[in-house]
């Protein structure tokens, strides 16, 4: 019947009441979809906006769970910031409205979830990935820094995979604005395997670099196929992050030029880790063969307009 579709699923609709200037209501309709998953407070469903058929992930949060005001906060951070960003390899804000109940944010779908479960089906990326999700990572990552974002919680789980597998970097629950040059910030967050240490610290300011700190550990993981620091308990990895400790297996090959990149980011002073430019003109950036200035497009693993970014 009209409420449920051929298979007998419920249809579920939201609806957001949009009162215009000239005082007339008008009503979007969006049609919920499947269930992503769980992310924080919200539920995570596709969204199906029933205007222009366009198919987004909406992120519903419901506005129960929100009595608590860091919560609150913490929401109200993410979309002033994400709702200022625009860049090919950060996840479009695609809108945010509320009725009585929830909050819901409308965002870019990526189908090919995050490099988080690439990583536990592949157990280890080939150096040629790498170096392509990284040079994405860092295309992202410099536009936030010259915004003077921060994102403050890079891991895997981040980095969203669209259709066509470009990276597109999400969630900026954890991200902050510096309002002024040189500003440090205090607060104590991120996710304990990626967290720099100056963040551990407490005692001395952090910025952008906590976010190059996250990158290096992104690239052991992607890798080795576990992150560098990692212990079956946060405090110990804390202990560990603090004292600098990880190695490289040996059962793991990696080239020589990984091997130097990771250590030359993984510093724990934050000023001598090497900037973005830095990272993407290291020797691991443009190893594996050079690469034929004519591509055969179906041999590229990463989309060509990243490979050619690079020559
Ligand atoms: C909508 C939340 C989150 C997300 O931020 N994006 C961009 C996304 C985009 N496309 C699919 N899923 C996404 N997720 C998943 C849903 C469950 C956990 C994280």
């Amino acid at each position: 019947d009209e409420n449920n579709n051929q298979d007998g699923e419920q249809i579920v609709i939201f609806e957001e009441k949009i009162t215009k200037v000239n005082g007339e209501v008008a009503i979007k309709r969006y049609q919920r979809g499947k269930f992503l998953g769980k992310g924080g407070f919200a539920k995570c469903y596709e969204a199906t906006n029933l205007e222009n058929k366009k198919v987004m992930a909406a992120k519903i949060i419901a506005k129960s769970s929100l009595t608590r005001n860091r919560a609150r906060q913490k929401l109200v951070s993410e979309i002033k910031i994400h709702k200022s960003l625009q860049n090919s390899n950060v996840v479009q804000f695609e809108h945010v409205f509320e009725d009585h109940e929830n909050v819901y944010i409308l965002l870019e779908l990526c189908c090919n979830q995050t490099l988080n479960e690439l990583i536990k089906r592949r157990k280890r990326l080939t150096e040629i990935e790498v170096q392509c999700y990284v040079a994405q990572m860092i295309n992202a990552l410099k536009y936030l820094h010259n915004n003077n974002v921060i994102h403050r919680d890079l891991k895997l789980g981040n980095l969203f995979l669209n259709k066509n597998m470009e990276l597109k970097l999400g969630d900026f629950g954890l991200a902050t604005k510096l309002e002024f040059e040189g500003e440090k910030k205090r607060t104590i967050c991120g996710t304990p395997n990626y967290i720099a240490p100056e963040v551990l610290d407490g005692k001395v300011g952090h910025s952008f670099e906590v976010d190059v700190w996250s990158l290096g550990v992104i690239i052991y993981a992607m890798l080795i196929g576990k992150p560098p620091f990692e212990t079956p308990d946060v405090k110990s990895t804390y202990k560990k992050i603090k004292m600098n400790q990880y190695s490289f297996p040996d059962q793991v090959q990696i080239s020589d030029s990984a091997k130097q990149l990771i250590q030359k980011i993984l510093v724990l002073d934050p000023s001598k880790r090497p900037t973005l430019d830095e990272i993407m003109a290291h020797s691991f950036m443009n190893s594996g063969g050079t690469i034929p200035k004519v591509l055969p497009l179906s041999t590229l693993a990463c989309p060509p307009s990243i490979q050619y970014n690079k020559q």
